[in-house]
């Protein structure tokens, strides 16, 4: 938890925040409570508010950031968006000495960004930042010039890890880096289009370099020629099989009638059976074997003649090689385009992957390997690689914690994704509740005016349940986002202190359950925001649609969000059976795991409040959120046990113990720890006006979170009789309370009108108007189509039949 902040005065603010344009909005701005300007600084303070007001003010000068009236195609889009990046990366916002001054400013920057395109965020972060951070992380000092490189922008970065046919499963990637020692040497290889490193952000048009993952093979031993049964061509047909090229070599000066032939194999794959290993070869497990010990006299057999035209099998020597030792996944700097003209090196097949539903500005790319050559010191080999002779070593002695550490790099962008999704639904909401707060339909009986459609009760808990789970995620991100930066200074800077490892350990279980929980908030909540929106929350105008689209995304990159779940609750029920002897300061630093202190005797006790009041009260909404975390890990902790002793292994039983149990408990972790977190902040703020509004928020926040569960909370004997109902008659009496803050709250979480880009949505709060100018501007909303004749003339291309 942070030191209360600083109160800033509101003129200080006001620099930043001039005063909003006075119309429709005006009513329900005056009902607030409290200061839109001072409540920002519930997440922000003055160093963030400024970078974020520079880096607006930066774009809404610059010609490039301009937004066109129309959609552009996906080449335009992509175009425009590399070069804002190089403007944005131009400009230095955040340097090192910035951030490690102030933290923060990474978030807020990326933050700023979101706020205007997704597409530059993403593709910026990739680019610079994504891939010096895994070598600054997994690579050695020589290796930093690349970082400086791609800091000066001399070359283009891009992480590849996820391979057509495996993504989640990364140990089940086919990608191989074969070292061979006497050319000091990896050769990287695809062996088929399944093994095509693909969805590569940025790659598909732009990066020179990428960090790709392969599987770490040292180089097997030649055993010498041997021969070997190989078909070559289909005997039905005569056509040859798929990896064999087979053609004749021509006319020669005799013997023309028989039909000499030349093959070349491309990774083709014959079953073990064929080799004629008489004389010596492999058995089953690889292991060579020969009756002959000296190898020449075992080599004495004659050269077969290949038939140009007619052959279907061939008798084939080549070298046996015995297949070398898989380290499993490492890292490598592979160089794919050459920097001064874009075009890929030999051996290097890359492309772009097409049109995705959202993220357009960003060129997700393939690439595939054949046998492609890089020198041996572009291995990220700090975690474990092989020396110069191929011999392979690792500090680490367990394979998995080495091929951890080497993906530790995600675990940050997990956290950064809880934060890029908020962005999202911080857009989508203030846009929703302005827009709700001056759309009119129905009212009263003589009423002179109809009614704000925000005054409607399914209207407000279809808003601000997701308000108040705005600010609850806004200020989480804020903290978490601090802690990574600071995680990551203390590991470059060697300055960690004695808890490093349990709160990296603590960072990476947290960030798992907590992107899901925002992402999938975040989801729900746009989609909310979208049908209460009405029919011109469907217009792109409207803007919503975007953002829905581009959040999809983070429901599956950087972790799959169901199985970034189950990466937790394994942590988790890990940690149950320990929980009488844990010391939550040592091994829970961040304090996720509070909710274990006592804990057998929490779980004793059913829950003691029974009037409405009770049920919505901040503090006790932890309590119960308590109960409900520990009974969670308990049930599924006693499920797996239960399953392993009818006789399922580790793997079934963790399987049949998700659905219910084990994907809830994880979810219940994150929106536990963020409840709590949110509760914290709101009662130690300083400015009482921001506060009572913010505790109401904590109290929705809690109890909307609260009531999905409730079917659990009957089941494990929590409530009874009539608790859950005065829990449902809470929400909507906050809902009721938060109504006429709500304007004042979306002005606190708005980026500049500039950055909006929603018709519906701007701070004016003349959505008909805006409504107006962009359907009469719009490219041709006015013009007779050229395609006129077909809709007059149709009976011209399809014939009549009336
Ligand atoms: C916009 C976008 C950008 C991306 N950028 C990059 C990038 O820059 N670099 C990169 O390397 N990758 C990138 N990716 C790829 C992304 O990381 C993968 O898509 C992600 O890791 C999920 O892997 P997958 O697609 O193979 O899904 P799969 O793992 O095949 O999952 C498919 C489904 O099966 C379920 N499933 C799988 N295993 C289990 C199990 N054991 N139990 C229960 N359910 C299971 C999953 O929950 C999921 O619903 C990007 C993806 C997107 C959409």
């Amino acid at each position: 938890m942070e030191p209360p902040r600083k109160m800033v005065a509101e003129e200080e603010l006001k620099v930043y925040f001039p005063d909003l344009p006075s119309g429709p909005l005006d009513g329900y701005r005056k009902k607030g409570t409290f200061s839109w300007r001072r409540m920002k600084l519930v997440y922000d303070n003055l160093n963030t508010i400024k970078l974020k007001h520079d880096i607006w003010t930066f774009m809404e000068k610059h010609p490039l950031f301009q937004h066109s009236e129309a959609s552009l195609t996906l080449d335009d889009e992509r175009n425009v968006t590399v070069k804002r990046m190089y403007a944005m990366h131009n400009e230095k916002f955040t340097a090192m000495e910035k951030i490690i001054e102030e933290p923060r400013v990474v978030q807020a920057e990326a933050e700023a960004m979101f706020m205007f395109d997704s597409s530059l965020a993403i593709k910026k972060t990739l680019t610079f930042n994504m891939f010096a951070n895994t070598i600054r992380g997994s690579g050695r000092p020589d290796q930093y010039q690349f970082v400086e490189d791609v800091e000066q922008a001399k070359i283009g970065g891009c992480f590849a890890l996820t391979e057509v046919a495996h993504g989640s499963n990364a140990k089940g990637m086919r990608t191989t880096a074969t070292y061979s020692p006497e050319k000091k040497q990896f050769i990287m290889h695809s062996a088929d289009f399944e093994a095509a490193k693909f969805w590569v952000g940025s790659l598909g048009k732009c990066s020179t370099h990428a960090i790709v993952y392969a599987m770490l093979i040292s180089k097997g031993t030649n055993h010498g020629l041997h021969s070997f049964i190989v078909p070559i061509r289909d005997p039905k047909t005569l056509k040859p099989y798929p990896g064999v090229i087979v053609g004749d070599i021509g006319e020669k000066i005799g013997l023309n009638g028989v039909d000499n032939g030349f093959v070349m194999f491309n990774n083709y794959a014959i079953p073990k059976k064929l080799a004629l290993d008489k004389f010596g070869g492999v058995d089953d497990n690889g292991e060579y074997k020969s009756p002959f010990r000296d190898p020449s006299k075992r080599f004495g057999a004659s050269l077969g003649v290949l038939s140009g035209k007619c052959s279907t099998h061939a008798i084939v020597y080549a070298m046996l090689i015995s297949k070398g030792t898989n380290h499993g996944l490492h890292s490598f700097i592979v160089p794919i385009r050459d920097p001064k003209t874009l075009k890929p090196y030999p051996g290097v097949i890359v492309g772009d992957i097409g049109e995705k539903i959202g993220l357009n500005g960003v060129d997700n790319g393939f690439v595939m390997f054949n046998n492609y050559a890089i020198p041996k010191k572009l291995a990220l080999d700090k975690f474990g690689g092989v020396d110069d002779n191929g011999e392979y070593k690792s500090p680490f002695r367990d394979p998995s914690k080495r091929f951890g550490a080497s993906l530790g790099v995600l675990s940050g962008g997990r956290v950064m994704i809880t934060s890029i999704s908020t962005n999202y639904l911080q857009k989508a909401i203030v846009i929703a509740t302005r827009y709700s707060a001056i759309r009119k339909q129905f009212g009263a009986e003589n009423a002179i005016e109809e009614t704000p459609v925000l005054e409607y009760q399914q209207q407000q808990i279809r808003l601000l349940p997701y308000l108040a789970a705005t600010f609850a995620q806004r200020i989480f991100c804020t903290w978490f986002g601090t802690v990574l930066v600071h995680m990551t200074i203390d590991n470059y800077a060697g300055t960690q202190d004695e808890l490093a490892a349990a709160r990296g350990i603590e960072v990476h279980a947290l960030s798992s359950a907590a992107k899901p929980v925002c992402g999938w908030v975040a989801r729900d909540g746009i989609q909310n925001c979208r049908e209460a929106c009405g029919g011109h929350g469907y217009l792109k105008a409207s803007g919503i649609g975007d953002l829905r689209n581009e959040n999809d995304a983070n429901c599956t990159y950087e972790g799959e969000n169901s199985l970034l779940l189950q990466q937790n609750s394994n942590w988790l029920l890990g940690v149950w059976p320990k929980r009488r002897q844990i010391k939550i300061a040592q091994e829970s630093p961040l304090g996720t795991l509070e909710f274990l202190e006592n804990v057998d005797e929490v779980l004793m006790k059913p829950c003691s409040w029974k009037t409405m009041d009770e049920l919505i009260d901040p503090y006790n909404l932890t309590q119960m959120y308590k109960w409900l975390t520990a009974y969670m890990l308990k049930t599924t902790y006693e499920k797996v046990a239960k399953l392993k002793r009818e006789g399922a292994d580790n793997l079934q039983a963790k399987n049949d113990s998700q659905s219910y149990n084990a994907v809830t408990l994880s979810v219940i972790y994150g929106e536990n720890y963020i409840l709590n977190h949110f509760y914290k902040t709101a009662k130690s703020f300083e400015d009482e006006a921001c506060r009572k509004v913010l505790l109401k928020m904590v109290s929705l926040y809690g109890a909307f979170l609260l009531e999905k569960h409730m079917a659990t909370l009957y089941i494990g004997g929590y409530f009874s009789l009539d608790q859950g109902l005065h829990l449902r008659e809470g929400i909507l009496k906050m809902c009721s309370l938060l109504a006429p803050e709500a304007v004042a709250l979306t002005d606190t979480l708005a980026p500049p009108d500039f950055c909006m880009k929603s018709v519906l949505g701007m701070s004016d709060g003349e959505a008909y108007k805006h409504l107006q100018n962009r359907v009469m501007t719009y490219p041709g909303a006015l013009a007779r189509p050229e395609w006129w004749r077909d809709v007059v003339y149709w009976d011209s291309y399809i014939p009549s039949k009336l």
